[in-house]
């Protein structure tokens, strides 16, 4: 096991699907994801849950319910080892929104660990019972669950606690090293009974900052009559050739429909690696100047996030020092992508929805895209009046936006794409899944298709598809942080606070001409004004009230930050000093 000791941000997802496969087999899937969401909160755990229509299901939803502590503390006693340390955890005070969240490394002066190895076996020991519950009625007793990882460095530590647990309540375990979470959910639908596939159930682990270990690549199981089986099996292979099989489909079957084309991959030392030597070679792609490959749980390059600046800045500085048709880079367990084309400009954030929106808009006309609520006013004019579909710009959150294009559908109106401008996307062909690889399969369809007509044009495909996309010369994110220990929360939570603070600005914003408050809006206050807009919203996770601001001119930008400032500043637990700052430029 690998030791640990530095801060860790653990995310744990849980889900039930009863997706078609690509086969058109119908089968009773779920997903259970440990994993790591953002550098940015090293430390937290999260769980969420989803429902048999979603991928994730709320929180409060029956599966979710029925996983609550006495079941985690008695299902643990088949998992051995957890039974004691289990039975003084409180596991729903891990319970943040739809996720559990918890530390799960020490170093931290104030931040205790309550993500332990004994409470990552007894989660695990839980989702099983669990999972056998909902299957004991389809006769079955003893279940094949897969378990993978991103780079993390704690990996290895939580892989070895859930195979633990698992295989001690008499369950299989199919280990499948390192791997995206998008590759895991897939596993619950692959149809490959050699490698003892489609799973009941996958479990995805992550965590942070520790030096990666290799996996042992050898498939070898091992037999135990009280105890269940563990087979390594080499997932990402079967899980890759499915995306070359879909590019070659796109391209009348060539067998290298990418051949002659320049694509270097950042896979920022996370999992995403396998795309270069999986994916894009066997294409035909030249990936000369590809880089991070390597899994390194220290990251020591770059954040892997194609949100971040640096990060982003890495890939295009690849792409130009290489004369590359176009760049591709992942977050560190792939459900996260962007790309940048041949003459270095950033296909992400709202560019990326705009591409993708094209792309889904060609294949459904006027179907409705659904984003979160960053996005800017010129996708909405370049989705509805360019590319004659419907914008609807709900909630923050991968998992928000994807459960509305599905709640969409079910109430009638068509959705085919649900996006965040992080760069999590998801298609309903892809069973509503949020798979960075996956998103860029279908750049890739598109460069595939134009190369078969004979065109030689790269990466400019793609630029074309965004073009007449309107963008805002400033486009800033400033988080101001409340303090939770400041009197003026009067012992009230963070929450209640926050949206005591969006109460007043909208009282404020309705006394002024200059600013209108958005007619359609779903959370926090999003205003327009001086030819631009501000949206001032609580943190889904954090003590934080993001405020993204976009305009034509730094003046603009910075009218209205002063509109947001003279409102809340007498919010006293309320950190301004960043926007203070921003308006004094
Ligand atoms: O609300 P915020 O603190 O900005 O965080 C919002 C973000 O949280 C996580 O990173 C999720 O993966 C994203 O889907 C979401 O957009």
């Amino acid at each position: 096991m690998a030791a640990l000791s530095a801060k860790t941000i653990q995310n744990a997802f849980l889900a039930q699907h009863h997706p078609r496969t690509r086969h058109g087999t119908r089968y009773p899937s779920d997903f259970c994801s440990l994993k790591t969401r953002s550098m940015r909160s090293f430390q937290e755990c999260r769980l969420a849950v989803a429902d048999s229509s979603a991928k994730w299901l709320n929180t409060t939803s029956t599966p979710w319910t029925s996983f609550d502590r006495q079941a985690v503390s008695c299902n643990a006693a088949q998992g051995g080892s957890v039974v004691s340390y289990a039975g003084k955890v409180d596991f729903l005070k891990l319970q943040n929104g739809s996720d559990i969240r918890g530390v799960a490394v020490a170093g931290v002066e104030g931040e205790p660990v309550n993500l332990t190895e004994p409470v990552t076996e007894a989660i695990a020991v839980a989702f099983a019972a669990w999972l056998l519950n909902k299957k004991e009625a389809d006769g079955l007793r003893r279940l094949r669950i897969s378990v993978g990882h991103d780079s993390r460095i704690s990996a290895h530590k939580l892989q070895n606690a859930v195979t633990h647990g698992i295989t001690a309540a008499g369950h299989d375990i199919l280990q499948f090293g390192l791997a995206s979470t998008p590759a895991m959910f897939n596993s619950t639908l692959t149809e490959d009974e050699k490698n003892h596939l489609p799973v009941d159930g996958g479990i995805m682990i992550t965590a942070s900052h520790l030096p990666y270990n290799r996996n042992d690549d050898n498939q070898k199981e091992r037999e135990d009559a009280s105890r269940g089986v563990v087979t390594n099996v080499d997932y990402m292979s079967i899980y890759a050739s499915d995306l070359v099989q879909a590019v070659r489909k796109s391209a009348g079957g060539k067998e290298e429909p990418l051949d002659g084309l320049h694509i270097v991959v950042d896979a920022g030392n996370g999992a995403g690696g396998f795309f270069v030597d999986k994916v894009l070679k066997p294409l035909g792609a030249v990936t000369t100047g590809s880089q991070f490959l390597e899994p390194d749980g220290l990251f020591p390059n770059h954040i892997p996030n194609p949100e971040d600046k640096t990060a982003m800045m890495a890939i295009t500085q690849a792409v130009l020092d290489n004369k590359a048709d176009l760049g591709i880079i992942f977050d560190t367990d792939v459900d996260r992508s962007a790309a940048v084309d041949s003459s270095g400009h950033e296909l992400n954030r709202n560019r990326l929805i705009a591409l993708m929106a094209a792309i889904v808009l060609e294949e459904h006309p006027g179907t409705t895209v659904v984003t979160d609520s960053v996005t800017s006013d010129g996708l909405t004019v370049f989705i509805e009046n360019k590319l004659g579909g419907k914008h609807h710009r709900f909630k923050r959150g991968y998992k928000n936006v994807i459960d509305e294009a599905i709640r969409l559908n079910s109430v009638g109106e068509e959705s085919h794409l649900a996006m965040e401008t992080s760069g999590h996307g998801a298609l309903k062909e892809n069973h509503w899944l949020d798979d960075g690889a996956y998103l860029m399969v279908k750049l890739l369809n598109k460069l595939a298709a134009a190369r078969t007509l004979g065109s030689s044009i790269g990466s400019k495909v793609l630029t074309d598809l965004v073009d007449g996309l309107e963008e805002a010369a400033v486009t800033v994110e400033i988080r101001l942080k409340i303090d939770q220990n400041h009197a003026d929360l009067k012992g009230g939570s963070f929450r209640d606070y926050g949206e005591a603070v969006l109460r007043h600005l909208e009282n404020a914003i309705a006394k002024d001409s200059d600013l209108h408050k958005a007619p359609k809006n779903y959370e926090g206050v999003r205003v327009s004004g001086y030819g631009g807009w501000f949206l001032l919203r609580l943190s889904l996770h954090d003590p934080v009230l993001p405020l993204n601001i976009e305009a034509q001119s730094k003046d603009d930008a910075i009218k209205l930050g002063l509109a947001v400032l003279a409102a809340v500043s007498e919010f006293s637990a309320l950190d301004v000093t960043a926007l203070s700052k921003f308006v004094r430029q």
